[in-house]
């Protein structure tokens, strides 16, 4: 069924084999959550998890839970948790870190392992993914060369046969435009260079098949829809073939071959434990430890097709967009209907559905009238956020996010522009973080 009325969308929601999930979060009352794209949600099970970990593991059981606990293997067990969501085996992914650490990590592992001197990259990638890509740059002696990979310009680039590793984004944060990951792949192959894919946006929001599409590394963070708390820990992916020759620049003990020899040279671990550093934050693994479990229970063939109802749901109401589909009327000043474009507001998230991730991108024409527009939803309870120049950006998250949340804040969005209500002085504020 297309949703065009509330009443429409209650009906998906009493049938949505996913509506049981959203027990499994706490959401503040009167709020709809349009934000999980940057911070997930609380799982309701963290807090417990949390607490027994201090006080139970810590706590009573002290230094013995390097061993009871499983402490020790952490990175390995919860990169095990996270391997079906990114399509890899279990002793492909670890844990540990940050993204932009591990980012470096692979990179200069990458770098290594050609005798290229090209890394490719996005000019509209994250900043922490240009900022780490130039650090991994000079440390090797590589030459930084970028370009937009939704563009013929990739192909090109690739084609030039210098290309040592390619770094993407497989979902946009600002735009997010889903890439073709086993394509890229394939073609990055055939011209020599080797992948590091980035998938903060994509992982738990859409499939992913690493190790299907032959992909070489990948990272990503847990924070956004992996729900796993500020700050969480980030994973690292390293297809098997590479274990043995990768040489990551962080040599620490916790990737050494036998730690506990303490050894004076340093002897990197078989498998993809060679990519840790040193200790791990423990406390903050049990909260991504309770969300993974919640994870564990979802199918994502099911969070795709519901992200995919959401966002055109979402584009519908607020642009009149839908795949196949142009608004027939884009007249501002006149009683709309819902769906017929009349607010004004355009899309830079694609229409298509194989370049989609799960989130909605818009623009409203007029020069900076993207972040007091946002600030503006916040008051009325529609959490979304800002990213410059002009783009206003809404995360959507099956596991936890209702049909009727997202009819009610497109509504509210198109109220919020017709009605100019964000044309107040106060909205225009700006916050430290956006
Ligand atoms: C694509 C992308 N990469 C990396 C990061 C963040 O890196 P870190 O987790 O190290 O802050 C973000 C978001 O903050 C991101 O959107
Ligand atoms: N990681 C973040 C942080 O430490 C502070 C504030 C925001 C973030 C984010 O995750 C931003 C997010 N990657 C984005 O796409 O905008």
């Amino acid at each position: 069924m297309t949703p065009t009325t509330r009443a429409d969308c209650v009906e998906l929601d009493r049938t949505d084999p996913l509506a049981a999930f959203r027990e499994e979060f706490v959401l503040p009352e009167g709020v709809v959550y349009l934000d999980g794209n940057s911070l997930g949600a609380l799982p309701r099970a963290t807090p417990g998890r949390v607490a027994d970990m201090i006080e139970r593991e810590w706590g009573r059981d002290l230094i013995a839970s390097w061993n009871t606990a499983g402490w020790w293997d952490k990175p390995r067990t919860l990169g095990a948790k996270i391997a079906p969501l990114v399509g890899a085996d279990p002793d492909e992914v670890v844990v540990g870190d940050g993204t932009s650490t591990n980012l470096f990590k692979a990179l200069v592992a990458a770098l290594r392992m050609s005798d290229r001197d090209i890394v490719l990259g996005e000019s509209g990638n994250f900043p922490t993914d240009l900022y780490v890509t130039e650090g991994a740059a000079r440390l090797t002696g590589a030459v930084q060369r970028r370009v937009d990979p939704d563009g013929p310009e990739l192909a090109a680039a690739l084609a030039t046969g210098d290309v040592a590793v390619l770094l993407l984004s497989h979902v946009d944060y600002r735009s997010g435009t889903l890439r073709d990951l086993p394509a890229i792949t394939r073609m990055a192959h055939e011209h020599g260079a080797l992948v590091v894919w980035d998938l903060c946006h994509s992982v738990g929001a859409v499939p992913i098949e690493l190790s299907r599409s032959g992909a070489d590394f990948a990272v990503g963070c847990t924070y956004k829809y992996l729900n796993a708390g500020p700050g969480a820990p980030a994973f690292l992916y390293a297809a098997r073939r590479h274990h043995a020759v990768a040489d990551q620049p962080l040599s620490g003990w916790h990737g050494h071959a036998n730690p506990f020899d303490f050894a004076p040279e340093y002897e990197p671990a078989p498998g993809v434990s060679r990519f840790l550093s040193g200790s791990q934050p423990l406390v903050a693994d049990a909260a991504l430890e309770a969300s993974l479990d919640v994870w564990a229970k979802a199918d994502m063939a099911q969070v795709r097709v519901k992200s995919l109802a959401m966002t055109d749901l979402f584009l519908r109401i607020t642009t009149g967009e839908e795949p196949g589909r142009r608004p027939p009327l884009r007249a501002v000043g006149r009683r709309p209907m819902v769906g017929d474009g009349w607010a004004g507001l355009e899309s830079v998230t694609p229409l298509d559905h194989a370049h989609r991730g799960s989130q909605v991108a818009l623009l409203q024409p007029e020069e900076g009238a993207g972040y007091p527009i946002v600030r503006a939803l916040i008051e009325r309870g529609v959490i979304g956020d800002f990213r410059a120049p002009d783009v206003m950006r809404f995360g959507f998250t099956p596991l936890y996010l209702r049909y009727v949340d997202v009819y009610d804040a497109a509504t509210a969005l198109v109220d919020v522009v017709e009605t100019g209500e964000w044309r107040q002085e106060r909205f225009a504020r700006r916050a430290q973080v956006t």
